[in-house]
């Protein structure tokens, strides 16, 4: 059977029939890692006025020209100023006013003297050392000016860009709607946790790790189900799930005489966009549309199933978004071992990085089958080997993309 795309072209053909979902308005509080789906300007002068960074004496700076420990400069204190008030006093020459971190800085003064070069008594302050004009204040908009573009579309929010929109007086925000993802395993031989296996049956992975996946990556999951390598319950699964943004079902997709998947979705009436791909682990991949929702058949391994999760359903997850990154964190790798494959198909190796201060080399994992679920665990990273290359020695440099 032929193989049908190739990696790049696969990833290229999800994309384009992958539409960014619509925006939707939340209040920040809740917005922990959802997309922008608005540019953020800032309205704001922060900080909104000039203030004082440090507890300390604010003064004028030619009053305290020449001070040292052995000769300081004494000044009359007229007033105390903490951070949340005003004052309407003015500093002059000779003057000080005491002062806390965060206080506005007073008329007059243009400097903040430091507490631990200081020493008052009664209503005077000694200053035992002379420091440059304008230390220790922030300046009105020194921070963020109004006007001034921010956060950008498609940034994913983080801790930070919420205590930025904090700052900006931004309560509610635009962000794209979460995906909302269907996940079916498809099996006779799937048993769950916690039942005695019976003979023939597996411990059924995929769900799990697929539906952490799915989590993972910001999706909703909305249902979940397991169906036997049944055309009826398959199709009844299929139909709970219709109305997803995305359906992924795994296993079955292959050639095999249970391998229903395909023909049940086509009677359905899904249009199948492409079938198989050219890469190891997850060949097997079908790719459709149904109605408005995409449809990712993955190979049943459970290999297959999470790399092709991670090289297929993430980029059309990070489009449906809005999110402006990539979806892959690839590095240059110095390979440990020489990797040996036929020409045609691109390759994932499963491999575990170790860094040295300046580099990274990497070792192929001993066991490369596709059901072989604990090489996820002692690797890293996939060490990808394109179509054409057949041989990289030890020693060489090798392109890897990091697993978490
Ligand atoms: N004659 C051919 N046979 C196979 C081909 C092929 O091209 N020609 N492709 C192989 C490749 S590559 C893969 S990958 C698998 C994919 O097959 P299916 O997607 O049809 O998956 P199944 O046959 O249902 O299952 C394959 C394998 O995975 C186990 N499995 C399935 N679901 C789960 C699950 N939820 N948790 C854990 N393990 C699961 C299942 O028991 C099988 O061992 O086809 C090859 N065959
Ligand atoms: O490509 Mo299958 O997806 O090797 O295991």
């Amino acid at each position: 059977m032929e193989l049908v795309v190739s990696l790049e072209e696969a990833r290229k053909t999800i994309l384009k029939n992958t539409v960014q979902l619509e925006a939707e308005t939340i209040e920040i509080s809740v917005s922990l890692y959802r997309i922008l789906a608005e540019d953020i300007y800032s309205e704001e002068l922060i900080p909104p006025f000039h203030n004082c960074a440090m507890d300390g004496y604010a003064v004028l700076h030619s009053a305290i020209i020449g001070a040292s420990k052995k000769e300081p400069m004494e000044l009359e204190l007229i007033g105390q100023l903490t951070a949340g008030y005003t004052t309407q006093k003015t500093v002059g020459e000779g003057t000080a006013i005491k002062v806390m971190t965060g206080a506005p800085l007073p008329d007059g003064a243009d400097t903040v003297v430091p507490i631990e070069i200081t020493f008052e008594e009664g209503n005077r302050v000694k200053i035992f050392k002379e420091i440059a004009k304008n230390d220790n204040i922030r300046f009105a908009g020194e921070d963020v000016k109004p006007g001034q573009l921010l956060i950008h579309k498609g940034e994913k929010i983080t801790p930070y860009v919420i205590g930025m929109l904090a700052a900006l007086n931004k309560k509610y925000i635009k962000v794209t709607r979460v995906p909302k993802v269907s996940l079916i395993s498809t099996g006779d031989e799937l048993s769950d946790i916690g039942k005695v296996l019976l003979p023939g049956q597996i411990r059924d992975i995929n769900t799990y790790s697929l539906s952490a996946q799915v989590v993972e990556n910001g999706a909703n999951l909305i249902n979940m189900s397991r169906t036997k390598d049944d055309r009826d319950e398959i199709q009844s699964k299929l139909e709970a799930a219709r109305g997803s943004d995305m359906i992924i079902i795994s296993g079955g997709v292959s050639v095999g005489d249970c391998d229903f998947v395909k023909e049940v979705l086509h009677d359905m009436g899904m249009k199948e966009v492409f079938w198989r791909i050219a890469v190891k682990p997850g060949k097997p991949v079908l790719f459709g549309i149904l109605d408005k929702t995409l449809i990712f058949g993955l190979p049943g391994n459970p290999v297959s199933a999470v790399v092709a999760f991670q090289q297929f359903v993430l980029p059309a997850l990070f489009k449906m978004k809005g999110n402006n990154t990539s979806p892959w964190k690839e590095i240059t790798a110095i390979l440990e071992e020489d990797i040996i494959k036929k020409r045609g198909l691109f390759h994932f190796i499963r491999g575990k990085t170790t860094n040295t201060e300046d580099k990274t080399y990497v070792k192929p994992y001993s066991l490369q089958s596709s059901g072989a679920f604990s090489s996820m665990i002692f690797s890293d990273c996939l060490i990808m080997m394109p179509e054409e290359l057949t041989h990289v020695k030890s020693g060489e440099e090798i392109k890897i993309q990091m697993l978490n």
